[in-house]
């Protein structure tokens, strides 16, 4: 897909043309995202084949498959994805991986990093999403009621068992929702009770700010770089549940602080607006 910038030379811009011409940034906006969904439900159409015929039903192996597919979406977006800090995935065992959520386009980011033997928590909606939904499903994401708490806390003593039982990493996405603001929402708690339960490191992964080249506000969607950086694991061997809001904070703080480093805002990083 064009990126659709730039203006012709001697002429003023006009609100909307060809494809031929420059693009309004809605049209741009809305095709490139449009394109996203499209190859996004057609490759994991695809992938859902390849899946159940190389491991025959729902399982975090499937994950391998999926990753090297959506690795290769960024080559239609022009995005680069500059990667710091891998060799901290490298623990023995399960793990919590913590990160921020700016936007579908995330899931781009997310396997380009993703360890082994790793599923994510998702929101139980994703699993209407037609053949995204069946993708998902495959690759052993763990799906949550966020509108009940009860039975998402439940889920996730669950999964405290299994992760360590199967060594599984699980990758959660703490802000609980997408934030394209170029800043952190405050975190929920979930992930942190289940490194506690379980017993094993929190792992943080920060991805730079996307608002010079996506914000859906202003229907911005051009090529871009997006540093990305794995920070050393946090261990929660002996802590209980009484250090839960310790180890969200810590957390939070370290993540705000690399997130507005990679993003060229570090004048910021200690500003709590
Ligand atoms: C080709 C295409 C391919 C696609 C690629 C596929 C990849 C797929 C990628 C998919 C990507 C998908 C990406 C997505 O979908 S992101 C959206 C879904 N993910 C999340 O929401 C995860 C983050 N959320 C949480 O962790 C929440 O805390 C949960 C959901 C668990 C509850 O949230 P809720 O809002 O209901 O409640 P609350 O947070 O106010 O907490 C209330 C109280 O409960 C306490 N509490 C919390 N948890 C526990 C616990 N375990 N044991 C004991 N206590 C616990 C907590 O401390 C608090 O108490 P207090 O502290 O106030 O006293
Ligand atoms: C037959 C039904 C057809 C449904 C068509 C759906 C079309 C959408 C197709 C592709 C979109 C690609 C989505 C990739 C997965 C994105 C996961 C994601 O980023 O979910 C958002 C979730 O973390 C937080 O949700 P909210 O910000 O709270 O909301």
């Amino acid at each position: 897909m064009p990126a659709a910038q730039g203006t012709f030379p001697g002429r003023p811009a006009r609100p909307a043309e060809g494809a031929a011409g420059r693009l309004s940034p809605t049209v741009n906006f809305a095709l490139r995202i449009g394109f996203y969904c499209v190859l996004c439900l057609v490759c994991s159409a695809l992938a859902a084949v390849a899946c159940l015929l190389v491991n025959g039903g729902r399982t975090v192996k499937n994950m391998r498959i999926i990753r090297a597919v959506v690795r290769t979406f960024k080559y239609f977006f022009g995005l680069r994805f500059e990667v710091k800090g891998l060799e901290n995935f490298k623990v023995e065992g399960p793990a919590i991986i913590v990160s921020n959520h700016q936007s579908v386009l995330d899931m781009m980011g997310l396997m380009e990093v993703l360890p082994d033997n790793c599923v994510q928590v998702g929101k139980k909606e994703l699993m209407y999403m037609g053949s995204v939904g069946l993708i998902i499903y495959l690759g052993g994401v763990i799906f949550i009621n966020r509108k009940s708490t009860s039975s998402a806390k439940m889920v996730m003593s669950e999964v405290a068992k299994t992760m360590v039982a199967e060594n599984v990493k699980v990758w959660v996405y703490p802000e609980g929702t997408r934030n394209c603001t170029g800043d952190l929402l405050p975190f929920k708690k979930g992930a942190f009770h289940l490194a506690i339960q379980a017993q094993v490191p929190v792992i943080p992964v920060v991805y730079s700010s996307f608002t010079s080249f996506y914000n859906p506000k202003t229907k911005l969607f051009t090529s871009g770089k997006i540093k990305v950086e794995v920070l050393p694991p946090i261990e929660t061997k002996g802590l209980t549940p009484d250090d839960v809001t310790d180890l969200t904070d810590r957390c939070f703080s370290t993540m705000r602080e690399t997130l507005f480093r990679l993003s060229g805002r570090p004048s910021q990083a200690k500003d709590s607006s």
